[in-house]
């Protein structure tokens, strides 16, 4: 990465920072590496038991993120909460209460995935001072990474870190401590941030990684840390007194006061804009290390007791406003790219598209033929003909759930792999697969539908029609889903749902009417989304044409479907989709099949 400095000065135009680039650290320009994890927090609040049963708030109302790739400054004045608040993200608090949501790349974080994706460098180095620096990290490489790892790889990784961290010189120099000398302070803190990095974690927290050290040191410190950051690593530091170089390296600034949120922005020319406007702070001087001027400005504002007007101030704010909505353009990014890299690349591949295409125009077609302007005979010897047109109308698209199967079977461990890495969540990846399917199916089964219900003349509402047999694929493929997630293999799967389909399609009342269904069987109807798709279906095409009877009853009563509940029918269709749909995405984010 490039090395950056904040550089404030003052032109014809007014005030302005620029970064300007001097050496390179780590990695060429252009080769960051996408490994962080997006940490999104929203209205995070802290609190300690206090005496007589009452609470002692620490922190309150925290909401923002921290992204990949990018070092984020977590400063504030003394006691304003910022190494509580990292504690709290990266789940190192085990006793007081804690509210709010915390999400590492939109999953909760859980022990195992804080301690496989988080590293956190406490502020006070904590070595073994008998220790080399490289068996200090062999040590640590030897409780923390997988056991199963050879000692040789893990010899490895350490050199690796030795030269990153750029420790390589001093490999074999003792830690040593007060009384006995050893490496140097700033050794010791890279050795340190080398102990959380040892995991290579994807996000790294640090608490005061450049207390106690001079100016050159701490710069030098800073720099390895500006280096993991370009490599991917999404980075959260508090820091004190950083100097103006050091200030420059961090891309973003949270500002805390009196455990608030006071700002959450650009860490440059955004930070100075937004004080200078919102806190009425002084404008600064060429010179100034924009960080003291930042945090003069409100640890004023603390002393005069408004720090609440300050944070009450960034939440009306645009800036509020524009990190929340880059939050949820963020949390919708990974559908789009699903999208973006599969769902077009499948519609462009004939594998796809060619069979999924023509079963609708092939079935269709066979329809046409053999029901072709049976629509407008309401006889009693036409009724049994048109209720199974409109049978096979429900039929075929809850049947096409059969097609579905495999490729979910075989994409399970590529789902999760990727929800492992924290590359979306499970609803996003459910959303996705629905989206999937369904959008190509929009389009064809309108026309199919629309061929089929004006050559046959049904009668009644086409879209009532089509938005019936779109809802009825739409379940099968969510009811396909739903058995292939809680299913251990296809094996499974394919049987449980062929029984499943058989016994909706026997019990939704064509084949046996409900009236004669014993009593035992009255839950297969209920419960059964083929009954209300073809009900639908029926209602529309006679609940205008009471003359149509068997026998001495009229057709719908006959069925047990009443006149003007066809509209009624499909919303408990589309009720039916967003039930297999929920129960999905449930299995997806906790059966044990997706876990490893
Ligand atoms: N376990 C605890 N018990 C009592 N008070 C606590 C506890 N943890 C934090 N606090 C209080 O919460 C406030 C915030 O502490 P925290 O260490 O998070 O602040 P900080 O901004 O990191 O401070 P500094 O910059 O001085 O390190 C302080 O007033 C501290 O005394």
């Amino acid at each position: 990465m490039a090395e950056s400095q904040l550089v404030v000065h003052i032109d014809a135009n007014g005030l302005s920072c620029s970064t300007s680039s001097s050496s390179t650290i780590d990695s060429p320009a252009g080769s960051k590496r996408n490994r962080g994890l997006l940490v999104c927090f929203q209205d995070v609040a802290y609190s300690i038991p206090a005496k007589a049963g009452a609470k002692h708030t620490i922190i309150t109302g925290i909401t923002g993120y921290f992204e990949a790739g990018k070092m984020t400054a977590v400063m504030g004045p003394s006691g304003s909460g910022k190494t509580t608040f990292l504690d709290v993200l990266a789940g190192r608090k085990s006793s007081g209460s804690l509210s709010g949501t915390i999400r590492y790349g939109g999953l909760p974080p859980s022990r195992s995935l804080l301690r496989r994706a988080t590293g956190y460098v406490e502020q006070f180095d904590t070595l073994v001072d008998c220790l080399s620096c490289q068996e200090m990290l062999l040590y640590t490489a030897q409780l923390k990474r997988p056991r199963s790892e050879s000692i040789a790889a893990k010899q490895a990784a350490v050199s690796q870190l030795l030269g990153k961290l750029g420790l390589a010189g001093c490999a074999s120099s003792p830690i040593g401590n007060t009384l006995k000398r050893g490496i140097s302070g700033g050794q010791a803190k890279r050795l340190n941030i080398g102990i959380a990095l040892i995991t290579d974690p994807r996000v790294l927290f640090l608490d005061e990684p450049t207390s106690g050290l001079d100016s050159f040191t701490a710069n030098e410190v800073m720099r390895v840390v500006a280096g993991l950051a370009a490599d991917g690593t999404t980075i959260a530091t508090t820091i004190h007194s950083p100097s103006s170089y050091c200030y420059g390296l961090f891309d973003r600034l949270l500002l805390l006061l009196g455990g608030k949120l006071v700002y959450l922005g650009g860490a440059g020319e955004d930070a100075i804009a937004y004080f200078t406007a919102t806190c009425s702070a002084r404008q600064p001087q060429v010179g100034d290390n924009l960080a003291e001027w930042m945090l003069e400005a409100v640890t004023q504002a603390g002393r005069d007791g408004s720090d609440g007007s300050l944070a009450q101030a960034y939440h009306k704010s645009q800036q509020y406003r524009a990190n929340l909505d880059q939050m949820i353009a963020l949390s919708w990014w990974s559908l789009k790219v699903l999208l973006q890299y599969r769902t077009l690349r499948n519609y462009r591949t004939p594998m796809y598209v060619l069979p999924r295409l023509l079963e609708k125009l092939l079935f269709a077609a066979v329809l046409l033929s053999l029901y072709w302007g049976k629509g407008t005979d309401f006889s009693t010897l036409n009724i049994p003909v048109l209720s199974s047109l409109l049978f096979l109308m429900v039929l075929a698209p809850i049947c096409a759930a059969m097609m579905y199967l495999p490729s979910i079977g075989m994409e399970r461990a590529l789902y999760v792999r990727e929800r492992n890495d924290g590359l979306y969540r499970p609803v996003t990846y459910l959303l996705f697969k629905l989206l999937d399917e369904l959008l190509m199916m929009a389009p064809v089964t309108a026309g199919t539908t629309a061929a089929v219900f004006f050559a046959c003349k049904l009668q009644g509402s086409y879209l009532l029609f089509w938005l019936v047999q779109y809802a009825t694929l739409a379940n099968g493929t969510a009811l396909a889903y739903f058995l292939a997630s809680i299913s251990p293999g296809l094996m499974v799967a394919m049987p449980l749902l062929s029984f499943v389909l058989i016994v909706s399609l026997v019990c939704c009342g064509f084949m046996i009417r409900v009236a004669v269904m014993p009593v035992y069987w009255s839950w297969a109807v209920k419960a059964n989304v083929v009954h209300y798709s073809w009900g639908a279906l029926m209602i529309n095409q006679y609940e205008g044409h009471k003359q149509s009877r068997l026998g001495s009853m009229n057709v719908l009563s006959y069925f047990g479907f009443a006149a003007g509940d066809a509209w009624m029918h499909l919303a408990l269709v589309v009720g039916f989709f967003f039930g297999w749909s929920f129960l999905t995405w449930l299995a997806l984010a906790y059966a044990r099949n997706y876990k490893r």
